[in-house]
């Protein structure tokens, strides 16, 4: 099993579950490991034969403009199921971080993994 990347994606989205929070835009900062099998854009130097991560990107970044959550949790499950869905990904582990919500903290959040990780051959 091959893997896409995309470490440290920042995006802007109404975050949080306090009243003051629903009036801004906060960042999150999003990690993403995306299984695909890499050999056929290898071969063919095709983009289309693989999961662009330019395009995953800013997807990403319209859904965080799109949605309005409360809960990190629900952001990372909501877009791991847009993405799955969208680019037909079987399986992803998924970083969400909301940097300088706990001031003693680098940065807090939640990873989840969703899908059936493909055998490595
Ligand atoms: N497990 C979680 N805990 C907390 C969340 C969250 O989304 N998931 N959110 C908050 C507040 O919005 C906080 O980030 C404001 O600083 C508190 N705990």
């Amino acid at each position: 099993m091959d893997l896409v990347l995309i470490e440290s994606l920042g995006v802007d989205t109404v975050i949080g579950v306090y009243d003051w929070e629903r009036t801004i835009t906060q960042r999150l900062v999003l990690d993403l490991e995306l299984a695909t099998d890499i050999r056929p854009a290898a071969a063919s130097d095709d983009i289309a034969q693989t999961l662009d991560y330019a395009a995953i990107s800013q997807r990403i970044a319209g859904f965080a403009t799109e949605h309005a959550f409360a809960l990190v949790e629900t952001f990372a499950e909501r877009l791991a199921t847009t993405l799955r869905e969208e680019f037909g990904i079987a399986w992803l582990r998924l970083t969400v971080r909301k940097p300088g919500a706990v001031a003693a903290a680098a940065a807090v959040g939640v990873t989840i993994v969703r899908g059936t990780r493909p055998e490595a051959t």
